[in-house]
């Protein structure tokens, strides 16, 4: 498979802080969703590729060319040109106004499109005369949204594109990005909070804490596949001496009311011990109990 965006080993260190050895993949086809708590590393992850944060190690490549340490200028430019990005910002001149800045885009994308510029600011009814400042925020993110799919991108970077979103402009957001992927050369990488929109488009799902990859997979080994095991004490007991986790591999959580346990898969659990009860994971709590679950 053809990849958009491969990172190999990126490192940055910061004063208190030390993002490590990152490994992330966006093949053509896909959706990579990037979770972690706040200052895990995602943003300074994303910033590197954009060349906006200069890593201290690490390889990048953008549709198989190399952007990272002695890049050619020419390179990372046309790299760029097929980039569409999104903040969580938006960092047009406040005083300019939104037809106006779809013109400021022409100047910098060789691929820039008026026509598409103009039918997304009908589609996310934008008012064309109106300021940068006078836009709410989710007015903002959806101006972002229409510059970065105006010049027809190979590869979406969003960072945290549909937070302050109401859920209405977020499904209509979502579509548009299930519209875009109907192209199966194209591919998004996008950070968010929001792990149910995540679960709505996502092909995988690569988890930063601590500026560490803590894991890397297809979001149905989540959503279709893992459980939440809820046990009692002597239940959990039973689980952790029966051997059917390998040492190191049972996470629990412990709650006032009872012991969650992840099951990586649900089904061979359920076969294992009958009467426990076991929910579908979803990206949330797997999260929790990756991130916060005891391990034995
Ligand atoms: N320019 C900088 N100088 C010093 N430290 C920085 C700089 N940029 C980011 N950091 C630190 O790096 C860490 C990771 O920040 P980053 O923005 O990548 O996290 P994040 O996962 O995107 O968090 P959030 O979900 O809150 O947006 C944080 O501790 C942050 O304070």
């Amino acid at each position: 498979m053809n990849d958009l965006l491969r990172i190999r080993s990126l490192s940055k260190r910061y004063d208190g802080f030390d993002l490590k050895d990152i490994d992330l993949t966006v093949p053509a086809g896909s959706v990579v969703g990037l979770v972690g708590s706040n200052g895990a590393g995602k943003t300074t992850t994303i910033k590197s590729v954009l060349g906006l944060v200069f890593p201290d190690a690490g390889s990048i490549e953008l549709f198989g060319q190399n952007v990272g340490e002695h890049a050619s200028a020419k390179a990372v430019k046309q790299a760029k040109q097929r980039v569409g990005v999104v903040f969580d910002t938006c960092s047009f001149p406040e005083e300019m106004t939104v037809e106006a800045v779809g013109r400021l885009m022409s100047y910098s994308y060789e691929a820039w499109s008026a026509a598409d510029f103009e039918q997304r600011l009908a589609q996310f009814e934008l008012p064309k005369n109106r300021a940068v400042k006078d836009l709410s925020r989710g007015m903002s993110m959806k101006l972002s949204l229409a510059c970065a799919l105006s010049h027809d991108p190979d590869l979406l970077i969003l960072d945290e594109a549909t937070a302050g979103l109401d859920p209405l402009a977020r499904d209509a957001t979502l579509d548009c990005l299930r519209d875009y992927m109907r192209d199966e050369r194209h591919g998004i990488l996008m950070s968010s909070h929001i792990t149910s929109d995540l679960e709505k488009i996502a092909d995988y799902v690569v988890c930063i804490d601590e500026g560490r990859i803590v894991f890397s997979v297809e979001k149905d080994a989540i959503t279709d596949l893992a459980g939440i095991a809820h046990c009692r004490a002597a239940e959990f007991e039973r689980i952790a001496a029966s051997g059917f986790f390998a040492p190191g591999e049972l996470r629990s959580l412990r709650h006032p009311y009872g012991i969650d346990v992840l099951a990586p898969d649900r089904f061979a659990f359920s076969e294992s011990f009958k009467g426990v009860a076991l929910d579908k994971a979803d990206i949330d709590t797997y999260l929790a109990l990756m991130l916060k679950g005891e391990i034995r």
